[in-house]
């Protein structure tokens, strides 16, 4: 199973963590939230400027402290190369899975060591470095200090630890200057030392990272009285020694066996009996190489700390058999009675083994298949099955492993160890495993989860009293009700008289084989009553879910009880002892000779052991004060500046940084200075509705605007209590909100409230906003519609005005024009009449030569009016050839002028009107046939152009011709 899939199982435990108390203050139930996205988006960028999200420091900052800001301020951060984030008393260390350059080089020590406010810069894990450090300079009590650092696998813890202890070797010994240079730097070179060798002994390679601890350790740093380093003391918590014999797939034993098969000379393999090509059924996927394959490091290490070569020599010849042992195999035998059976080839490597671990071949095969049973005082020999001397087999190089480790754990204190007499205050590097939840959890994950159940008791109580103590600082009158942390949990896992531990513990002490059903029956009958632990009645395999603080795991009961007893067959042991490796003997023999009560090695189990160590450490924690430091892995693939959301929250989670917040959430999340607070809900004072009278928020002074703040709030709060539409459940509103100094302290539930009447006076401002608008815009309507009328009625009046003053200029010409046309005529018709010769030639008006040729006349030319009827006129039009007379009508024109001067009725058919063949000119007009009379005109019509038609008598009565020109 992937750890993805790990962690979602963590997540859908923490979903549904169902019956476990989150809240640590006062229980608040948050009603459904009336606010609706919109306006909680706007509340957001109220309380949260989110372009700025990564210029903030402290995740405690974020307003509201919730998950989602709390992640999304970290990704800003993060996408800005920024990886240490302080929470509040807790530094959050983003892994960027790459080296960041000037990031840890001394000068970047030196400044935050020289720093007078080291606070007030960037968040570092230097800084927390230094803050410790100064607190011991500085000698408050607690003096001594320990820095916390957890997480899951590949987050950083290690390199964290490790950027700390170079940290205190540099600025300690930097201040160094009464000691002689050489004691310091040897010190803090063996102290540095310690950690390759520790790594290649526990650290192995693994799907989550290629440099996992297997291990948990805590470190002391002693000083003397100068806070210079002078010594170090390293303990170590449930090594991972399965791994010696069973790895999983694609991952790898620990570090040290492929540095020797990598790197070991010829000579060294001759001594190792590990002849170059030789397979090692232990050493899976020794085909990949990871940095920490390095043997002349740690051989280098081992040399600093005093490990001569005679003790190296030693160690690898271990290590070698131990190899050799895991290349026998066991097949059973066709007689039950007789022990297993060895192939030629694994006969060949029990020898190799059996001479590398200096103990005799044969005794070292019987004792793998051979069990020795004890009835009173007598010995009985029983062969093992197949499975059983594997399991010796595994068992055996386990034991030789753990010892080994636990041997060269003492070796580094007693060489880092400074005497008692000549430190007096430590600081403390712990760096444990995170919460763990896999497909199948067995005891070791019982193990380490109770160990971040610890852990996390610890966080919580140190984490409130932080928070009491800002709260103290900004003069809150609080009052937290007694809170629940999660001893009931821990009650389930260690209490007493029943507990899990206690009920596998007197199962391991029974003396029979163990039975996970039975185990599974009892832990229910005793267990029932604590609401942390449940069965999943549907599943087969015997099992039990604890829910803990970072969610639900299942654990197998299956083996649980075997591992807890982890025994070791008097028979191995007592081979060992025996041992011609002086080492291996040591060993041994010391472990035997330190705990005579408990001979075999396995009266105390693994779970006991574990319990006592953890508490033994938690109690030189609680007389320190701590420092945490949460290492975040920002994705699941290492790779670098790859920020997946849902990982991080799921490790926020687990890390009790989500819990924090969730406390802090019970508290008061939402904390606003005076003036933006009087910026945003000044308007609610102002409401008639609270008649708060007049609060002058803008007034300077931070006394004033905390009275106008205390003000509003007492109005707000009042009114809710005299509403009756609010159901308070109980809960007196009073406690919802908190003036500090500078600062409200509000509930989710107060900022509800707040944001509910402010919600409230701002619609009513919005409908009489409207109803004004409404009103302005009706009159404004009325008066343009108005305006529109009176403009267009002027305008049209213009207009008429305009046209009828163009028609009369129009009517003026054309009257003129008429005139002085029909004078023309007249001047002409009577030139054209017979007496006309009586004319004197000079009497004739003088005609424009050009225009006498054109047919037309000068008008103004004519010196007398004449008066011209007007319907010769129209007959003259008609008649007029249109080559020569450019003022002539033409066709339809002349037609309807005839008729015009005629003033004939227009009735369709009643005229037969006739153009001239050839010139189209007007020929005839002729009236329908209804009589015989004929008229003609025998000169020009003009000579009738002072006479008018009879109007009276029916033209059309003469049925004649009515027109007809004359050619
Ligand atoms: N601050 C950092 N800068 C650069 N790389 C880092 C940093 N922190 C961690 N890493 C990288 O992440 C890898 C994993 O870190 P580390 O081994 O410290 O994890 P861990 O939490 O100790 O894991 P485990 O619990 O498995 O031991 C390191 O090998 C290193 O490459």
């Amino acid at each position: 199973m992937s750890s993805a899939d790990n962690r979602r199982i963590v997540r859908e435990g923490r979903r549904n963590g169902g019956g476990k108390e989150k809240g640590f203050f006062q229980k608040v139930h948050s009603p459904p939230s009336p606010l609706n996205d919109s306006l909680e988006g706007e509340i957001q960028a109220f309380l949260i400027d989110e372009d700025q999200l990564h210029t903030y420091d402290d995740l405690t900052k974020v307003n509201p402290v919730t998950p989602s800001t709390v992640l999304k301020c970290l990704q800003a951060r993060y996408s800005v190369k920024v990886f240490y984030t302080h929470a509040g008393c807790t530094l959050v260390a983003l892994n960027p899975f790459q080296p960041i350059p000037d990031l840890y080089t001394l000068d970047v020590m030196k400044e935050y060591h020289g720093a007078p406010q080291p606070q007030e810069f960037k968040p570092h894990i230097f800084i927390v470095a230094e803050e410790a450090y100064r607190n011991v300079q500085g000698q408050l009590e607690p003096v001594n200090q320990s820095l916390v650092v957890s997480g899951e696998s590949g987050a950083g813890k290690t390199w964290t630890s490790r950027c700390l202890m170079k940290y205190y070797a540099t600025v300690a010994a930097s201040s160094s200057v009464v000691k002689s240079q050489d004691t310091v730097e040897r010190i803090e070179r063996r102290v540095l030392d310690s950690n390759p060798i520790m790594e290649a002994f526990g650290n192995a390679c693994t799907l989550r990272n290629n440099n996992s601890s297997r291990f948990g350790k805590y470190i002391q740093l002693q000083l003397d009285r100068c806070q210079l380093l002078v010594g170090a003391s390293v303990q170590t918590y449930l090594l991972e020694k399965s791994r010696v014999a069973c790895q999983l797939a694609n991952e790898r034993n620990f570090h040290i066996f492929y540095q020797m098969m990598k790197m070991a000379t010829d000579e060294q393999r001759k001594e190792w009996k590990m002849p170059p090509g030789q397979c090692f059924v232990w050493l899976p996927n020794s085909e990949k190489t990871v940095e920490e394959d390095c043997f002349h490091e740690t051989v280098e290490a081992m040399v600093h700390l005093g490990i001569n070569t005679e003790r190296q020599r030693q160690i690898f010849r271990i290590l070698a058999g131990i190899l050799q042992l895991g290349n026998v195999n066991f097949y059973s035998s066709t007689d039950e009675s007789q022990p297993c059976n060895l192939d030629e080839q694994s006969k060949d490597f029990s020898q190799r083994a059996a001479e590398l671990l200096c103990v005799p071949a044969e005794e070292l095969q019987m004792c793998l298949r051979v069990r020795m049973l004890k009835a009173g005082k007598q010995s009985v020999l029983k062969p093992c099955s197949q499975a059983e001397c594997s399991m010796r087999r595994d068992c055996l190089a386990k034991v030789i492993y753990a010892q080994l480790f636990d041997w060269l754990v003492t070796f580094i204190n007693n060489s880092i160890c400074a005497d008692k007499s000549t430190w007096c205050n430590f600081i403390g590097v712990l760096d444990v495993y995170g919460f763990e939840c896999f497909q199948i959890n067995n005891l070791e994950q019982l193990c380490i989860n109770y160990a971040n159940e610890k852990l996390q008791q610890h966080f919580v109580s140190h984490y409130l009293r932080a928070q009491q103590e800002e709260y103290v600082s900004e003069g809150l009158e609080w009052s937290f009700v007694k809170y629940q942390d999660n001893q009931s949990c821990l009650d389930l896992l260690e209490g007493s008289p029943v507990s899990v531990f206690s009920l596998l513990n007197e199962e391991s002490r029974l003396n029979r084989v163990s039975d996970a059903k039975t185990l599974r029956v009892r832990l229910e009958k005793e267990l029932c009553d604590n609401a942390n632990i449940s069965w999943d009645k549907f599943s087969k395999e015997p099992h039990f879910t604890v829910a803990h603080y970072a969610g639900k795991v299942h654990y197998q009961i299956q083996g649980m009880v075997e591992k807890n007893k982890d025994p070791v067959p008097p028979e191995l042991s007592s081979l060992l002892q025996k041992s011609d490796n002086p080492l291996l003997h040591q060993i041994f023999t010391d472990k035997e000779t330190e705990n005579p009560t408990t001979k075999g090695l396995s009266k105390v189990t693994v779970v006991s052991k574990f319990k006592n160590s953890l508490e033994s450490l938690m109690k030189i924690l609680h007389t320190t004060t701590p420092h945490y430091t949460r290492c975040i892995k920002p994705n699941p693939d290492c790779k670098p500046l790859t920020f997946k959301k849902e990982e991080v929250i799921m490790q926020l989670e687990a890390c009790g940084i989500v819990e924090t917040i969730h406390i802090s959430a019970a508290g008061f999340p939402i904390r606003i200075p005076f003036q933006s607070f009087m910026q945003r809900y000044g308007l609610i004072a102002k409401h008639p509705m609270f008649k708060s009278g007049s609060v002058d928020a803008q007034a300077g002074g931070s006394d004033v605007l905390r009275r106008a703040v205390e003000k509003l709030l007492s109005v707000v709060l009042q009114h809710k209590a005299f509403d009756p539409s609010h159901n308070l459940d109980g809960q007196k509103p009073n406690s919802w909100v908190h003036c500090g100094r500078t600062k409200v302290f509000l509930t989710q539930l107060m900022l509800d409230l707040l944001e509910d009447q402010r919600k409230k006076i701002l619609s009513q401002c919005a409908f009489t906003i409207q109803c004004c608008w409404l009103k302005h815009r009706r009159r404004r309507h009325h008066a343009r519609h108005q305006s529109a009328t009176l403009i267009q009625a002027v305008v049209r009046a213009w207009l008429v005005r305009r046209c009828v003053q163009r028609r009369n200029r129009a009517a003026a010409v054309i009257q003129n024009t008429w005139r002085k046309w029909r004078a023309l005529l007249k001047s002409l018709a009577e030139a054209e009449l017979d007496d006309a010769e009586d004319l004197a030639e000079e009497d004739l008006p003088v005609l424009n030569p050009v225009i006498r040729e054109r047919g037309s006349v000068q008008l103004s030319s004519i010196q007398k009016p004449v008066t011209v009827r007007g319907w010769p006129m129209g007959l003259a039009l008609a008649s007029a050839p249109s080559i020569t007379m450019s003022l002539t009508a033409t066709g339809f024109q002349k037609m309807v002028s005839v008729m015009a001067s005629l003033h004939l009725p227009s009735q369709r058919g009643a005229y037969t009107v006739k153009p001239n063949q050839f010139s189209q000119e007007l020929a005839s007009i002729r009236a329908q046939p209804k009589g015989s009379v004929k008229l003609h005109y025998q000169r020009s019509p003009l000579l009738y152009a002072d006479r008018q038609p009879d109007m009276k008598s029916d033209v059309t009565g003469f049925n004649a011709i009515l027109l007809e020109k004359t050619l």
